[in-house]
């Protein structure tokens, strides 16, 4: 392709240098920079792409974006905002593969992984080839690969949607993060539903107020469904909870049809007569595709509500009830959510990815409907992350446990013991005893603390880290598996 022909997707552009210099691949990291590449320079956060130009052209870099005239030796493609040149011209680099394919978005705070899960089993089990984007994995084709992030930079996610196509992809499942409404990277992707979940905090150190942050989740839906259509396969929906606040503005801003769900409030698909086990959930579902009583594996109410979300966006798809409830019915358990850990132990063991002050009270309320014995509650914070939700997380598991194991996880670049520090006031001011709680920066000891305490009957929750295999600190990835750590620390248990 002619980097004229790039440079004619944004008005508010000029070349200068040769404009039919051949362009054979786009870069955003000059570190990863071929011949014959597009480099695109983006000012981010933490340094500016700008003054990586020339690390670019040494590696080969036939042109340059710029957001300013930066005198170098290639032709040079000047904008006005870099980063949306990114997901401008590599949505047109890639052949725009999301008009092709049924991309389904879910957002919200928490859910987000486990509702595209379901849904990638229901729509799988319908004999559909499904791709998967998200916090644990990436699958293209039959091929997985680990996730660096939630969601991915628009370049990269524009390859990989084109990937997805090439391998006959008739569904995408997207999980779309704050973060990414925000930084533009899932625009210029044609979605055909969106999913929300629910608004409760998080990330308030990148969006600093709770309505920046529902403005930024409000970004997907506001994008859907421009155009009314007679053809099913075109339309759009957006699929809202209705129990939670923030779906009434979604609704409003929204062209696509709306299909709501829930427990509480009024809706199209709902749940009664729910039965939350240790075993599993059990409820009756009502919705405008008829009654069915479902029978889940999968642990806690919360879990109940992503169920619903996955039900009302594949009845939206045409998947008859019945089939859906034989797929969920199937699932035994999302990687690391409400995973249960069995070494034998008289006590039961269960690794959650809960790691904000809502996601730790679903957990923990779940856990306390069939807790027979006491709670145990092993739990930190990440570092680089929200520092106002640490005593919110302190405070919540104080109501909720007998026993506190504060520690790590994921200090990143903070010093581990000022972290723990900061999630105290909360679980102080909730009045808890203190000999009941421990800081222990030592992940792996307050882990195996947890278990030498637990007795029969007991439950012992290691919440944060659920699918991860690692401890960030200081920039390096330890090795460290919750499930690996406990079913050790079951083994080497203290008697
Ligand atoms: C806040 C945020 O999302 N920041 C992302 C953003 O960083 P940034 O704009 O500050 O970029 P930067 O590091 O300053 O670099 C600027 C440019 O210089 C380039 N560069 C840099 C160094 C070099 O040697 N050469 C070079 O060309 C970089 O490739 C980049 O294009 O762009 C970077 C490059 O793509 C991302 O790595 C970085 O993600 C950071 C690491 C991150 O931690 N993001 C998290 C918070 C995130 O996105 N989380 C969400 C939500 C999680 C959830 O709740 O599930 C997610 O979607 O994962
Ligand atoms: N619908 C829900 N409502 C509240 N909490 C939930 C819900 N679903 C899951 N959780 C809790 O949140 C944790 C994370 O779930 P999940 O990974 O599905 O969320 P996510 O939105 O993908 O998170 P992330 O923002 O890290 O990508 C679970 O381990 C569980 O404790
Ligand atoms: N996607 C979330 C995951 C947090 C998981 C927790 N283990 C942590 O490191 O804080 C984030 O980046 O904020
Ligand atoms: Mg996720």
């Amino acid at each position: 392709m002619l980097l004229q022909e790039l440079a004619a997707m944004l008005v508010i552009s000029r070349i200068h240098g040769d404009d039919t210099v051949p362009i054979t691949g786009i870069q955003t990291d000059s570190r990863k920079v071929q011949q014959g590449d597009l480099f695109i320079c983006v000012p981010g956060l933490v340094v500016d792409g700008h003054d990586y130009a020339a690390q670019a052209i040494k590696h080969g870099a036939a042109a340059l974006v710029t957001e300013r005239d930066l005198q170098v030796s290639v032709p040079q493609l000047i904008v006005k905002d870099a980063r949306y040149a990114m997901a401008a011209l590599s949505s047109h680099f890639y052949g725009y593969a999301s008009r092709n394919m049924k991309v389904i978005g879910v957002t919200g705070t928490n859910g987000k992984t486990t509702t595209t899960y379901l849904i990638e089993k229901i729509l799988s089990e319908q004999g559909f080839t499904t791709g998967l984007m998200g916090t644990i994995q990436m699958k293209i084709g039959n091929v997985y690969t680990d996730a660096e992030r939630t969601t991915q930079e628009a370049l990269d996610l524009q390859r990989n949607l084109r990937l997805m196509l090439e391998q006959g992809t008739d569904y995408c499942l997207m999980e779309v993060s704050s973060h990414a409404l925000e930084l533009g990277r899932v625009k210029g992707v044609h979605f055909r539903s969106a999913i929300f979940t629910n608004l409760t905090q998080d990330h308030l150190d990148y969006h600093k107020t709770m309505e920046n942050y529902k403005a930024a989740k409000g970004l997907l839906f506001s994008r859907l469904g421009n155009e009314f259509t007679d053809k099913p396969a075109a339309r759009s929906f957006a699929v809202l909870n209705a129990d939670d606040p923030a779906s009434a503005a979604f609704s409003q801003m929204s062209a696509a049809e709306v299909i709501t769900y829930g427990i509480h409030n009024e809706c199209d698909v709902r749940a009664c007569d729910i039965q939350v086990k240790a075993s599993g959930t059990e409820f009756t579902l009502s919705s405008f595709a008829g009654e069915a009583v479902f029978r889940m594996k999968l642990v806690g109410i919360f879990n109940v509500y992503n169920a619903l979300g996955a039900i009302a966006s594949t009845l939206a798809e045409g998947v008859p009830l019945e089939q859906i409830r034989h797929s969920l019915e199937g699932i035994a358990v999302v990687d690391g959510r409400m995973e249960v850990v069995s070494g034998g132990q008289e006590f039961l063991v269960l690794v959650d990815y809960a790691h904000t002050p809502d996601g730790l009270e679903n957990a923990l309320k779940t856990i306390k409907e069939f807790a027979l014995g006491k709670v145990y509650t092993v739990f930190g914070c990440g570092g680089d992350r929200d520092r106002s939700k640490r005593p919110l997380m302190g405070q919540v598991t104080a109501r909720y446990s007998d026993y506190l194991f504060v520690t790590s996880d994921n200090p990143r670049t903070e010093n581990p013991e000022t972290i723990l520090q900061d999630i105290l006031p909360g679980i102080k001011e909730y009045g808890f005893p203190e000999e009941q709680c421990e800081l222990i920066v030592d992940r792996r000891i307050a882990i195996q603390k947890a278990i030498d305490l637990a007795g029969p009957n007991d439950v012992v929750l290691i919440a944060g880290k659920g699918h991860e295999t690692y401890q960030e600190i200081m920039g390096v990835k330890h090795d460290f598996d919750d499930r690996l750590v406990a079913k050790a620390a079951i083994r080497g248990k203290s008697r």
